[in-house]
């Protein structure tokens, strides 16, 4: 894909996107955090890169929502949608789903949405998405006690870029080696010339090392999957909750198994032998120091216990050669010295659990000649320190080894893993969003297919909504009325004052720009047509100036020349300027989107003067109210075709008359006395 050709994106951005590891994936993916994680690009940039990448793929012009007021809608239902995602990540995906004109990105979302209305969001999955995040790569890593050794300088440039966590050393010969393996606890020499060459230390010999980096540096898979060792374990988690494993190609099992013996630095946990191997290192000095004081606690008390007897000419010659009382101890108390050192050794050896080869090197710790105090040999200490800091670190490398052989090459399973838990948390978003709002999947009626209008491959309806309930009124859903409505062409919409024609208009507006990103709509049916895009005018508040007068105008001669395939939803364009005016400009703007075969619904409260001025057959709907209660209006929520409703003071002129007509009853004899005046009110209406 050429980075470039994605709309918005230019060479600067292009560049940025590059340094990602794989941004082709990120694109096809929808995965806005990685692609937010290229220098220099927000958030919100990283969305609408995202998107445009969609666009490119669909040939998309993009540019659906066209008013202010469309963007606001689209804004709305996305947050409801974000706010029902448990993962960050998971909410900046869902900023791919976005209205499109085009038939096959509806599509391709719409088999999104499919699936995930099949999904159920039980608890157990959300708490487990709570943990997962998109995995991260882990800081540098730098491994100080192996290196690589090379003769060839090619070779020495080709090593530092394949293995950087190792340091790299060229080295002329043999000699060379020997040094580094002074220094360094492993020596990897690359070069074939070196086999056989015999070389104290740990000195491998691997022509084929950057080949097998598993091998060579374990940390490098370990670190990756010790950083992100809790994200897969709750990745894991999700799969088992929702029931996902068998869709995974991956034993989870085992993977999980692997992660448990990974500890957060790196290294291998839960072996037994490096366990051992790792208390023996630690425990080397205090275990020396106990086995002495077992030995001289023993050797005192045989001291105490014995009765030393020495003749005359002994004594004098052990005097006379300046020996000490160890002699005396050696010839006289060998036994019991032995047995003492015995102890110790025991001692030691328990304490440390040493295994065989150990313990031939622990034993010496304490030698056979008498002493007393029984001492400890330092050589002998640091030698069994050094046998058992080798072993150790033998067996933590072979764990290594072992273990990042095994989770090498799941990386891209672990991703998958991921990537798939955070779709799920979409896919959850999207269908607790459908039972919140009651949803269910819009039918579209594409061009050529049935209902066609006379002349065109254009389907001849607008949009039919039954049993809609607005998701952008405050109300719980149980309090809102089910609204149906169905256009098809140019109407204008009257309607009682608060009766909910500004709701009707959000509910069209949220289904449409709903059904155009490929979701679910909160209606019990819907069926409509594919729009080019959608022109939604909000109420202005109070006359606008000339100037924006003359910008509103300008907006709708555009519509009117190009707007065929919108949908224009306008609220009370009245307001813009005096109510002559209005009327005058409003009937013109119904005539030319009726001639250019849009789709649009007006709230006016001047339906009938502006109906009575165009030209052309404009059909007037009406949001009735049924009657007053209590004062209150009680309103049928559903506009009435082709029916233009009575206003509220038309009402409330109705509701006085009658009860003139009761108070002239009692109070005039029946003379109509009150009731004229409001009768004469009640003719200027009809
Ligand atoms: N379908 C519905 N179910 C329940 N309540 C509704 C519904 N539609 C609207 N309402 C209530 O009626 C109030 C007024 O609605 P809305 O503003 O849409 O009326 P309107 O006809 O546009 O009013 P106006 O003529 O003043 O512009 C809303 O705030 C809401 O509380």
């Amino acid at each position: 894909m050429d980075l470039e050709e994605i709309p918005g994106v230019g060479a600067k951005t292009a560049r940025a996107l590059a340094e990602l590891d794989d941004p082709e994936r990120a694109l096809r993916t929808g995965d806005v955090a990685t692609i937010a994680r290229a220098p220099g690009i927000s958030q919100g940039r990283a969305a609408r890169i995202a998107r445009g990448a969609i666009r490119l793929e669909h040939d998309d012009p993009g540019g659906f929502l066209a008013t202010d007021r469309a963007r606001e809608i689209y804004r709305d239902v996305l947050t409801l949608l974000q706010e029902r995602t448990v993962t960050r990540d998971a909410a900046q995906r869902l900023e791919t789903f976005y209205p499109s004109s085009r038939r096959s990105r509806i599509e391709q979302a719409r088999a999104v949405a499919r699936d995930a209305l099949e999904r159920d969001p039980n608890p157990d999955v959300l708490a487990a998405l709570e943990g997962v995040e998109p995995l991260v790569e882990p800081g540098d890593v730098r491994v100080r006690e192996r290196c690589l050794a090379t003769t060839d300088a090619e070779r020495y440039s080709e090593a530092r870029e394949a293995v950087p966590e190792l340091s790299t050393e060229i080295v002329d010969d043999a000699q060379g080696l020997a040094e580094l393996a002074r220094g360094y606890a492993t020596v990897i020499a690359l070069d074939e010339s070196f086999a056989g060459v015999t070389i104290e230390g740990d000195v491998r010999v691997r022509p084929d090392a950057l080949e097998e980096p598993a091998e060579i540096v374990p940390e490098r898979a370990l670190a990756f999957f010790a950083r992100n060792r809790d994200r897969l374990a709750a990745a894991i988690d999700v799969h088992r909750a929702a029931g996902l494993e068998s869709e995974v190609d991956c034993d989870l099992d085992a993977l999980e198994a692997a992660l448990e013996r990974l500890e957060g630095d790196g290294t291998v946990a839960g072996d037994d032998e490096l366990d051992r191997l790792r208390r023996a290192v630690d425990d080397v000095d205090a275990a020396v120091g106990t086995a002495e004081n077992v030995a001289n606690d023993q050797l005192r008390e045989a001291i105490q216990e014995e009765d030393v007897t020495i003749e005359g000419s002994d004594l004098l010659s052990l005097v006379e050669r300046g020996a000490g009382v160890d002699s005396l101890l050696s010839r006289e108390l060998a036994d019991e010295y032995a047995a003492a050192v015995e102890a110790a050794r025991e001692e030691l050896c328990d304490a440390l659990t040493l295994d065989t080869g150990e313990t031939e090197i622990a034993r010496r710790v304490f030698g056979d000649e008498p002493t007393f105090p029984v001492e400890r040999d330092e050589d002998a200490v640091a030698r069994l320190r050094e046998e058992l800091t080798t072993a150790k670190e033998r067996r933590a490398s072979q764990l290594k080894r072992e273990l990042a052989g095994e989770l090498a090459d799941q990386r891209e399973t672990a991703r998958g893993l991921v990537q798939d838990a955070l779709e799920l948390d979409v896919e959850l978003a999207i269908a607790r969003f459908a039972a919140d709002f009651g949803c269910t999947m819009p039918e579209f009626v594409w061009a050529g297919e049935s209902g066609a209008a006379a002349g065109t491959s254009e389907p001849d309806i607008g949009f039919a909504i039954e049993a809609g309930r607005s998701p952008l009124l405050d109300e719980p859903l149980e309090a809102i009325d089910p609204v149906d409505y169905e256009v098809s062409g140019v109407t204008l919409l009257s309607g009682v004052n608060s009766g909910g024609k500004t709701s009707t208009l959000d509910l069209v507006a949220s289904v449409v720009v709903l059904a155009h990103m490929g979701l679910p709509v909160p209606a019990e049916s819907v069926r409509l047509r594919r729009f080019d895009a959608l022109h939604y005018h909000a109420k202005t508040q109070g006359t606008l100036d000339a100037g924006a007068f003359e910008a509103t105008v300008r907006q709708f001669a555009d519509l009117a020349t190009g707007g065929a395939g919108s949908l224009v939803l306008v609220d009370e364009l009245e307001s813009i300027t005096e109510p002559g005016a209005s009327a005058k400009i409003i009937a013109g703007i119904l005539e030319a989107l009726t001639e250019n075969g849009a789709t649009a619904v007006f709230v006016s409260h001047l339906a009938g003067e502006i109906r009575e001025m165009a030209t052309v057959d404009v059909s007037v709907d009406g949001i009735e109210a049924v009657g007053l209660v209590d004062g209150e209006l009680e309103v049928n929520r559903s506009p009435v075709k082709d029916h233009l409703a009575r206003s509220t003071p038309e009402l409330i002129v109705e509701k006085l008359a009658g009860e003139a007509a009761e108070d002239d009853a009692v109070a005039n004899g029946g003379e109509p006395v009150g009731e004229q005046f409001y009768d004469r009110l009640l003719e200027k209406f009809e």
